[in-house]
């Protein structure tokens, strides 16, 4: 868990993480092992800490010690990352020390380059370096609360290693190569009948992603930027134009790809207008809630654009193709939050420790910790993307 104020949370909902299938609720009780990060360290979490009684409402004598958290130094390896790409990063970074070339670490997030954005700052030596799979996700769920989700659709979960950028046509993609850590996360995966897992090939999935990441890359600047639901996005000219010349830049980026060139059909999968009807259908379906972006901007907090529309413009930069919408987009969204902190310099809410830690300048505007508890001050964002975290 990412801070103290997350941990509490889960334990005043007696630590019950729910998900909500069609009324009935699944409820996993007991025997999750929780860390959490303080100070860019993560303390494991004794069961009965911060308890006085049992479940069943018995007393707990600590005979006068309680337990304590200690720093957790243990090697990690199989590690799930599901949050988003600007905070996967910086929580991995965090965890460097116990991650090692035997970890595998499986990433699912709509943005894309968190894995080499790893390898380029983070995990330098490419023989220390931890495997990657990458998972895609479809299934509908709403979030209640931080731990409690409603199932609503049933999807699958897709899972590869990432796809080569070297052209490898005739190569047959096989497994020979994986290590035992990537065997045992994926068969843990698709052994667990509720997630639908499979494994795949790694272009396949790459494609899936890329889906993913052109409707985001739409749905999510776009509602930051007009503050409004996803919906409102629907049957506005402005809106639709502006669509139509993203989709543009990213469906020719995307056909560059030299580890998609071959691929049967993928000239039709990543037309602009396909990729135009995913955003409407996603716009449609969601089409009354608020995108993450949104949120992040408006609780002054990192967002993903650097791994959406960033993505676009830096794989069009080594691919000569120049992205000027995509590149608008995202220091539009930069522009956001860097007006919104200096307006609000003296007095920006803290919301995490996560955030705190977040130095990259991925994230856009950033927060210094180093000033007394009660004075805040905004960071200065670094002007551009592509350079150090
Ligand atoms: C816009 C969205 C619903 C697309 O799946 C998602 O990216 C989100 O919530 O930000």
């Amino acid at each position: 868990m990412v801070n103290w104020g997350v941990y509490e949370a889960y334990r005043q909902r007696k630590k019950r993480l729910t998900i909500d299938y069609d009324g009935l609720t699944d409820g996993l009780k007991k025997g999750i092992g929780i860390e959490v990060l303080t100070g860019n360290k993560w303390y494991r979490v004794p069961t009965d800490y911060g308890e006085k009684v049992r479940d069943n409402g018995e007393p707990i004598n600590h005979n006068g010690s309680p337990p304590r958290p200690g720093e957790a130094k243990e090697p990690i390896d199989c590690l799930v990352v599901a949050c988003k790409s600007n905070q996967a990063f910086n929580g991995i970074r965090s965890l460097k020390s116990r991650l090692s070339s035997n970890s595998t670490i499986m990433l699912v997030q709509n943005g894309l380059g968190v894995a080499e954005r790893l390898n380029q700052f983070v995990f330098i030596d490419p023989n220390r370096r931890p495997n990657y799979l990458h998972a895609v996700f479809s299934h509908g769920m709403d979030k209640k609360d931080m731990y409690n989700v409603k199932y609503k659709t049933l999807g699958t979960t897709s899972i590869a290693p990432p796809a080569s950028r070297e052209i490898t046509l005739a190569k047959p993609e096989d497994d020979t190569s994986w290590a035992p850590s990537m065997k045992y996360l994926t068969r843990l995966f698709t052994l667990t009948p509720s997630l639908v897992a499979f494994a795949n090939t790694p272009t396949n999935v790459l494609m899936y992603q890329l889906e993913k990441l052109a409707v985001s890359s739409v749905i999510d600047p776009l509602t930051a930027l007009n503050d409004c639901r996803n919906g409102d996005l629907l049957y506005v000219e402005s809106v639709s134009r502006l669509m139509r010349l993203l989709l543009l830049e990213i469906s020719r980026v995307i056909m560059a790809f030299p580890e998609l060139q071959g691929v049967p059909g993928l000239e039709d999968r990543f037309l602009p207008e396909r990729l135009r009807r995913l955003v409407v259908a996603e716009v449609n379906r969601t089409r009354k809630n608020t995108s993450t972006m949104l949120h992040d901007v408006n609780n002054r907090r990192g967002t993903e654009v650097e791994y959406l529309n960033g993505y676009i413009v830096r794989r069009g930069e080594e691919l000569g193709i120049t992205c000027v919408i995509n590149y608008m987009m995202k220091h539009l969204i930069h522009a956001k939050q860097q007006i919104y902190n200096r307006a609000e310099s003296e007095a920006i809410p803290i919301d995490s420790d996560f955030e705190m830690q977040d130095s990259s300048h991925l994230t856009g505007p950033q927060i210094t910790t180093s000033l007394p508890p009660n004075t805040t001050k905004a960071r200065q964002s670094m002007p551009d993307s592509s350079k150090s975290p």
